[in-house]
């Protein structure tokens, strides 16, 4: 497929390091700021140096709010049949209608971990996609790790709130474990590998097991030992739970607003 790339930032150049890894697929990147380009992928800086109806699939990976001044440059870029794919969060199918008229449109929700192929992504496709369609943006986003097919716009809402910003919660609470481990005295390098290594080595224990993640958790837990006075603290109130539960409810409330 010839596929243009509009916006080649954090989330888009994290895809596209997935892309290039596999034949099949030929890149153009529309971005006024991108630096640094894999080899072999086509550059443009502005929507007019495109040749018109050339591309297979046009991937929207710029800001949502930038989506309704810059996308109906690009629209004559599309090849007759083909479709676009968004991955802009909230932006809805009637919002890109609106601007693109009545098109073949698949909303993926990915996440930054597609820049190590460990992604995951949401995807939901409206009626006017081809199957074939659909089944080859499935497979052109698994590129980038799992992709999971949903039947509504809201989940590709709900997901964003989830796995798509998902890394970012992630990210802030490993950054409080590592603070954790500073304060009790060990350095900066070791301190990131403790809690770098816990955490994957507690995920593929997880993975590879049967049990529930309770039963897993009490399996650490020594009746009065050093884990159980760990866990009175970290869940006291029942605030851990309150805290992540208001955490994906906020993320999914702006996925609304910036239908
Ligand atoms: N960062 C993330 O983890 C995720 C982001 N997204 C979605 O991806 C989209 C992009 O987000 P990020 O990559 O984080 O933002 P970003 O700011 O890193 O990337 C946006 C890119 O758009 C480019 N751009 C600006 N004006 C342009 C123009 N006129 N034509 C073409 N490109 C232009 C910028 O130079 C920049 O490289 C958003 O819609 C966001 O909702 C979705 C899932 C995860
Ligand atoms: O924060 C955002 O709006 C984007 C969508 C999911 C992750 N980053």
């Amino acid at each position: 497929m010839k596929i243009l790339l509009i916006g080649c930032g954090k989330m888009g150049g994290a895809m596209l390091r997935q892309w290039i890894n596999h034949d099949g697929n030929a890149f153009t990147v529309a971005d006024p700021a991108a630096t640094d380009l894999p080899e072999g992928i086509t550059h443009v800086t502005k929507a007019t140096s495109l040749p018109s109806a050339e591309f297979d699939v046009i991937v929207i990976a710029i800001k949502p709010q930038m989506i309704a001044d810059l996308l109906p440059d690009y629209i004559p870029a599309l090849k007759p049949g083909g479709c676009f794919v968004s991955i802009a969060a909230g932006c809805s199918i009637e919002t890109l209608i609106g601007i693109v008229g009545k098109a073949a449109i698949i909303r993926v929700m990915p996440n930054l971990a597609a820049m190590v192929g460990l992604g995951v992504s949401g995807l939901y496709a409206n009626p006017a996609c081809t199957k074939q369609q659909v089944s080859d943006v499935t497979a052109f986003i698994a590129q980038t790790g799992r992709c999971v097919p949903l039947g509504s716009e809201d989940e590709i809402d709900r997901l964003t709130a989830v796995s798509g910003s998902g890394p970012g919660y992630v990210f802030e609470i490993m950054r409080s474990y590592v603070e954790a481990a500073k304060r009790l005295g060990f350095d900066e390098e070791t301190s990131r590998a403790l809690v770098f290594d816990t955490i994957t080595g507690t995920v593929e224990t997880a993975r590879q097991s049967d049990a529930s993640l309770e039963d897993l958790r009490n399996s650490v837990t020594s009746k009065n030992g050093t884990t159980q006075a760990g866990l009175d603290e970290l869940r006291r109130d029942g605030k851990l739970d309150a805290l992540l539960n208001d955490t994906v409810q906020a993320a999914y409330r702006r996925a609304a607003e910036l239908k």
